[in-house]
């Protein structure tokens, strides 16, 4: 019989993943994935409109052929929740890919909200215009706290600025992280002269529009992952270069793309990669849809581990083959680009 599959809570996740670590994973997962070799095999998530009750169901499986890594992520993105309860809620599953068996279930939660965040951190790194005082975020929940932890962390800025659809949501955004916030009381107000906008909001209207955004500024559009919503504006999808994780998804399921008939200039694992040029000078927009969740990528200090192997062992053990399962993950996820 199968040994049973391990159990990986959202709060060990929080423990295991430092952003010290995700970050070049999820650089080698972008260059994998762009690669188009077909090492990497992951379709385009497949979502399930629950509308009944307002929300989705999103699968996202790949195959990693070089680290031999088989994992999905599924992800539910409810509009109307319990209070206190997150929009997006996710699982992540790891399969031994020689027999298809179950061998790990984590929560993909915790992964979804820093994945995210640390690719557009990642798109930030290589787009970012030369000057990087002030940094806007349009909504704040959950994957604003994770942008604004990360993009803190990894970038000097002087002011951070956010707005929310209500500023009570705003000001508990504001209380919550560590540092200064300015809260804002319309988006405008927030965007103009910004260096860097963060859109994460659940919007299907744009929320963000091309006048209000400085000349030479980057954004990372993280929202707006159906094909009919929109976070931005026409104006701004045509004016700045578009980058975008991953062509295929974002010609599917992205309506800036798709509604605005911009055209997308390289993926982003190009451009970390060499192979297509990073245009700071310009205008330029990350459509970020989390392709690359989990990467065919194992990182070298971590070896593959088997379920079986766990349970005779110490808590200490137990908890050095979870991270290892936990990496081995993040790898696979990364491909649904660090769609984290
Ligand atoms: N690109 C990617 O890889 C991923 C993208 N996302 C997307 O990021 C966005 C934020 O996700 P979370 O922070 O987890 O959600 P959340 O539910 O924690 O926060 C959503 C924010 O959007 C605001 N909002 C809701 N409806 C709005 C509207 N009509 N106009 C303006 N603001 C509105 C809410 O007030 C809240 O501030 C979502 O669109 C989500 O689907 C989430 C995970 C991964
Ligand atoms: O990658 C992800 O988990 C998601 N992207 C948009 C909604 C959920």
């Amino acid at each position: 019989m199968a040994d049973a599959p391990i159990f990986i809570g959202a709060a060990e996740v929080a423990d295991l993943l430092q952003y010290g670590a995700l970050l070049p994973v999820l650089e080698r997962a972008l260059v994998d994935f762009s690669k188009h070799d077909g090492m990497v095999v992951q379709p385009v998530r497949s979502t399930v409109p629950v509308d009944k009750h307002n929300g989705f169901l999103g699968v996202m499986p790949a195959y990693m052929t070089e680290s031999d890594t088989l994992a999905t992520k599924i992800v539910r993105f409810y509009h109307q929740t319990a209070f206190g309860t997150s929009s997006h809620q996710a699982t992540v599953l790891l399969f031994n890919p020689s027999d298809g068996s179950l061998r790990a279930i984590m929560d993909g939660t915790v992964i979804t909200e820093m994945r995210t965040a640390a690719v557009s951190a990642i798109a930030t790194k290589y787009l970012k215009p030369d000057r990087l005082e002030t940094l806007c975020i349009l909504g704040s929940g959950a994957q604003a706290i994770s942008h604004y932890n990360i993009f803190t962390q990894m970038f000097p800025f002087k002011q951070v600025r956010v707005w929310s659809r209500s500023r009570e949501s705003a000001e508990r955004f504001a209380g919550q992280v560590q540092g200064q916030v300015q809260v804002c009381t319309s988006a405008r107000e927030a965007v103009l002269g910004a260096d860097v906008v963060i859109t994460v909001t659940m919007a299907s209207e744009p929320v963000l529009f091309g006048e209000w955004v400085k000349p030479g500024a980057h954004v990372n559009a993280v929202g707006a992952c159906r094909p009919e919503w929109r976070e931005m504006d026409d104006a701004l999808m045509k004016n700045a270069v578009l980058y975008v994780d991953s062509k295929e998804a974002a010609l599917m399921e992205s309506g800036d793309v798709i509604l605005s008939g911009a055209d997308i200039f390289a993926e982003l694992g190009e451009v970390v990669k060499g192979t297509r040029p990073a245009l700071c000078e310009k205008t330029t927009l990350f459509k970020s849809l989390g392709k690359n969740k989990q990467e065919a990528y194992t990182m070298p200090s971590i070896q593959f581990c088997t379920a079986s192997c766990l349970f005779p062992f110490s808590t200490h053990c137990l908890i050095e083959s979870k991270q290892k399962l936990l990496w081995t993950s993040l790898i696979h996820l990364a491909h649904h680009f660090s769609r984290n």
